[in-house]
């Protein structure tokens, strides 16, 4: 009777696609993109519905008042993040974001805090500035590596902040190596990529041999080791030499007792922050441009509406679709509906910003529609559930970097639309070639795609090379230990600013 009974819907639960037996909806589950799928069945089942995965449940909600209620009030038993055995395998439970709802993940978000509020983020106003700065004279210099570019502009500015030590170049072997890890790490952590979730038991022992996703989390696993690692090392060096930079891995290797972090917590620790802070403000800055290539006429008032092109980005391409699965570790009630202990669930925002009963032409850009309403949504709708910033999270969970990561966005943006003109790139009889639009994993990277960006006016490319080379001495306190060809690198570009 157990068996008949593993994989079919419990009658309390939200309603969903039909099951089979034990597997449940095992094979309906979709392996790529996800939020696709998801969303389709939102408009079947609605905006609270469930996957039965095996003996697991899974909720997505993709409605804006069963968010609030079950992600912000009742966060309390809501802010787990579901037992996934691949990041078990790679990170051990050290990873910040992915961790378990624990005293792990409590000391790594409070050590978090002291570099990430809203007040801690003024802190790093300066380099910030300096990098897109820089962003803008690595894309007048070269327009055609601008997805390399915001790139190294994100993950310079959270190394900056964590290891006082920037990122001159993507060819940086560090960072190109991170990027590497990351879009591997990425692809495999997208929910259906790897064995689901609620299969873990069985996981351990089965399969027995060494299938494609088990190397990769080993090869993970060692990229990661050996760049996090090599970091905390060379600031423990640092130390030793009586040579320290000022930077907040130096404080929390000084006072590791105090902050409660052994050396292996502290190595991940930066690692996560690494990983959160720098492709998905990257991912967020591509999609700006590929929004910015498709529709060239919104350029025209650019200025006055520089607050609802931000926010229209995140709605029309959320840097996290699904954001990152939260887990109930306490059974709650939402309407008729059980939310059972142990269940995992997605908030489908991809699916909440697309949802056309709540915009008008949801799959249009229109950056004018949050001139009409503050969320962008229909004139005369109730929304005060949908929170402006629900593509950074909800509930506890939510993302700790938002205030750097604000700020990144804000200054690169406006910078970018007052330097360039963006253009889509067209092909031998003058066609506009259309780009290939998403990459594999957790966030919605545009893949890389051709553009034409060019400098407005001439003033403006001599200010942009003059604003580098001023930015000089912000990027001298942030280049100690680099490399001899990053050095070289460096000297370069500036006496080619400085000309
Ligand atoms: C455009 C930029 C960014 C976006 C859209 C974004 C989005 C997100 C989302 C959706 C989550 C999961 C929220 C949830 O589960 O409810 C998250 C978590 C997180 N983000 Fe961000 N993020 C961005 C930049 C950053 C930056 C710059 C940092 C660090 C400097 C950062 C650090 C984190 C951390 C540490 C978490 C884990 C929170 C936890 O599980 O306790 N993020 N972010």
């Amino acid at each position: 009777i157990y068996f008949r009974k593993v994989g079919s819907r419990e009658s309390d639960l939200p309603p969903g696609p039909p099951t089979l037996p034990i597997i449940g909806n095992l094979h309906l589950f979709p392996t790529k993109s996800p939020h696709f799928k998801f969303t389709e069945w939102a408009r079947i089942y609605g905006g609270i519905y469930s996957l039965k995965i095996g003996p697991g449940t899974v909720i997505v909600l993709t409605d804006p008042n069963a968010v609030k209620e079950l992600l912000e009030k009742k966060s309390g038993s809501t802010s787990d993040r579901p037992a996934i055995y691949i990041v078990e395998l790679v990170t051990r439970g050290l990873h910040v974001a992915l961790a378990r709802y624990g005293d792990t993940w409590r000391t790594l978000r409070k050590t978090a805090h002291s570099i990430l509020t809203a007040q801690a983020a003024e802190r790093h106003l300066p380099i910030q500035q300096a990098e897109a700065a820089q962003l803008l004279y690595d894309i007048l210099c070269t327009p055609k590596g601008f997805f390399t570019h915001g790139r190294r502009y994100s993950s310079s500015i959270i190394m900056s902040v964590l290891y006082g030590k920037r990122a001159p170049r993507y060819e940086t072997p560090e960072t190109t190596l991170f990027f590497r890890m990351w879009h591997e790490w990425t692809a495999l952590l997208e929910p259906g990529a790897t064995p689901p979730i609620d299969l873990i038991p069985l996981l351990r022992f089965f399969p027995p041999w060494p299938t494609k996703w088990k190397r990769a989390a080993t090869r993970i696993r060692a990229w990661q080791r050996d760049l996090y690692f090599r970091f905390l090392g060379q600031t423990e060096d640092r130390l030793r030499r009586g040579e320290p930079n000022g930077s907040y891995m130096e404080e929390v290797v000084r006072k590791q007792k105090e902050f409660g972090l052994d050396r292996e917590t502290a190595a991940y620790f930066a690692g996560a922050l690494i990983e959160g802070g720098s492709d998905t403000t990257s991912a967020y800055l591509n999609s700006f441009i590929l929004c910015m290539v498709a529709h060239p006429t919104f350029r025209r008032e650019r200025r006055k509406k520089l607050t609802e092109l931000k926010l229209q980005i995140h709605r029309f391409r959320p840097v996290a679709p699904l954001l990152f699965p939260h887990a109930a570790t306490k059974s709650e009630r939402y309407l008729n509906y059980m939310i059972p202990n142990g269940s995992t669930i997605f908030v489908n925002s991809w699916g909440i910003f697309h949802d056309p009963d709540l915009y008008e032409d949801p799959e249009s850009f229109l950056p004018e529609r949050f001139l009409l309403t503050e969320n962008g949504t229909k004139p005369g709708l109730e929304t005060s559930s949908l929170k402006p910033t629900l593509s950074f999270g909800v509930g506890r969970r939510a993302c700790a970097g938002i205030h750097v990561a604000q700020n990144s966005i804000n200054i690169s943006v406006m910078n970018l639309l007052w330097a360039f003109d963006f253009k889509p790139p067209v092909d031998l009889e003058g066609n506009v070639i259309e780009p290939d639009l998403w990459g594999q994993g957790i966030t919605t990277d545009p893949l890389p795609f051709e553009c034409q960006i060019t400098p407005r006016t001439r003033e403006k490319a001599e200010l942009i090379r003059q604003e580098f080379f001023d930015a000089t001495d912000v990027f001298e306190k942030f280049e100690f230990g680099l490399s001899s060809e990053d050095r070289e690198f460096v000297a370069q570009s500036r006496r080619r600013s400085s000309m």
